[in-house]
C-alpha cells in the first residue's frame, strides 16, 4: 500500500479556517500584515514569493514584498529592518535567505524583533523552540509536522532521520521532532555511510538541495519519506531531492514536489502570521 500525501490538499483544507480568523480580525479592526524582503534573487526564492503573495491576497493579509538589489550595503538593510521593527502597522518580517556574501547573515537574522520573526529563525525564538518550550517557529518544519499529523503519521518512538542541518530547514526540524519523542538523527555532508542511516529511518526527511539524491537502495520498506528539496533537473523541471518513481517502489507513503512541503511552509507563515496579530486585539 502506497500512499501519496498531498501537501495542497492538507494545505488549501486548513486555508479555510485560516481565512475565518482573518475575518473575525477585521471585524475587530484588525488586518494582519506581513513584510517580505528579498535580496537579489534565487530561484527558489522567487517561488516562495510568488506564492506567499498569492495566499496572502486570498486570505486578505496586508502583504507588501520590498526587494533590493543584490549590491545593497548590510547597513542599508539592517536600517530598513529596523524600521519595520518600529512599525506599528507590520506583524511580522520574513527576510528570504540566502542573502548576497557581502552581508552577515546571522547579523540580519538578530536584527528581526523576535515580535515579529514569522520564520522563527531570531536567536530567542529558536531557544526558546530547543527547549521544548516553542513560540514562533520555522515554517518549513512546523508545516511538515502538521502534514504528518494530518496524515495520522505520528512520530512517537519513530526513529525519524533529517538529511541536512540548516538552520531553514533541519535544526529547527531536529528540534521539533525531538519535542514529538521521537528519536531522532541527523544526518549531513560529513555523515559516513549514509545509506546504513536511511535505510533505518521510518520516517526520512530529505532537505539537501540536490535532484534525485534520494534513491530506492536507501530507504526501508514501508517508510514515509518527506522531500523538502527544490531543485531543477536535467529538463529543467521543478523537482525535489528524492527520485519519486524509484523511492515510490518502497516508500509507505511519499509527498510529491511541488505539491507536498512547499505549501505547507506557505500555511504555517499565514497561520503564524495571523497569531502574531491577533496579540493586537
Ligand atoms: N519546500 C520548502 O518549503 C523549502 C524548500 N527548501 C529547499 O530545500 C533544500 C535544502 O535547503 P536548505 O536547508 O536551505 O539548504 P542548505 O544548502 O543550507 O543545506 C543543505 C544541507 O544538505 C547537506 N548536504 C549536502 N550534500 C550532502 C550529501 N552529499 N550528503 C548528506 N548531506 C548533504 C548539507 O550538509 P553540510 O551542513 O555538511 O554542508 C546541508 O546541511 C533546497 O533545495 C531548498 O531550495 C528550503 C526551504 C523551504
Ligand atoms: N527566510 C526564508 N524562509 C524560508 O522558508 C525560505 C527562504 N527564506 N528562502 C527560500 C526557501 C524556499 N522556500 C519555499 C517555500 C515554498 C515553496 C513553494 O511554494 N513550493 C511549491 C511550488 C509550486 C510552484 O509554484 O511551482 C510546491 O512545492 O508545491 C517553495 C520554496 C522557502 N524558503
Ligand atoms: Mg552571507
Amino acid at each position: 500500500m502506497f500512499k501519496l500525501i498531498s501537501g495542497k490538499a492538507i494545505a488549501q483544507k486548513r486555508q479555510e479556517n485560516l481565512r475565518l480568523e482573518v475575518e473575525n480580525l477585521n471585524a475587530n479592526g484588525v488586518t494582519p500584515s506581513l513584510r517580505v524582503v528579498l535580496v537579489g534573487n534565487s530561484g527558489p526564492s522567487e517561488i516562495y514569493v510568488r506564492n506567499k503573495a498569492r495566499r496572502a491576497k486570498e486570505l486578505g493579509l496586508d502583504f507588501n514584498l520590498i526587494r533590493f538589489d543584490e549590491t545593497v550595503s548590510e547597513k542599508e538593510l539592517i536600517e530598513f529592518i529596523d524600521s519595520l521593527n518600529h512599525d506599528k502597522t507590520v506583524d511580522a518580517i520574513l527576510v528570504q535567505l540566502p542573502l548576497p556574501q557581502h552581508i552577515n547573515e546571522e547579523k540580519v537574522v538578530q536584527t528581526v524583533s523576535p515580535n515579529k520573526d514569522v520564520d522563527g529563525f531570531s536567536p530567542i525564538n529558536f531557544g526558546y523552540l530547543w527547549q521544548n518550550n516553542p513560540n514562533i517557529i520555522p515554517s518549513t518544519a512546523g508545516g511538515i509536522m502538521t502534514l504528518l499529523e494530518e496524515s495520522d503519521i505520528t512520530t512517537t518512538a519513530k526513529h525519524v532521520v533529517i538529511v541536512g542541518r540548516s538552520n531553514i530547514v533541519g535544526r529547527p526540524l531536529g528540534a521539533l521532532m525531538l519535542n514529538s519523542d521521537a528519536t531522532v538523527t541527523m544526518a549531513h555532508s560529513k555523515t559516513k555511510d549514509l545509506k546504513s542511516i536511511t535505510k533505518q529511518a521510518d520516517i526520512l526527511i530529505s532537505a539537501v538541495g540536490k535532484a534525485h539524491f534520494i534513491t530506492a537502495d536507501m530507504v526501508k520498506k514501508g517508510a514515509t519519506v518527506i522531500d523538502v528539496g527544490m531543485n531543477r533537473d536535467e529538463n529543467d523541471r521543478l523537482v525535489g531531492d528524492v527520485d519519486f518513481d524509484d523511492v515510490s517502489s518502497v516508500a509507505g507513503a511519499m509527498t510529491p514536489v511541488p505539491g507536498g512541503v512547499g505549501p505547507m511552509t506557505i500555511l504555517t507563515l499565514m497561520e503564524q502570521t495571523i497569531e502574531i496579530a491577533k496579540k493586537r486585539v
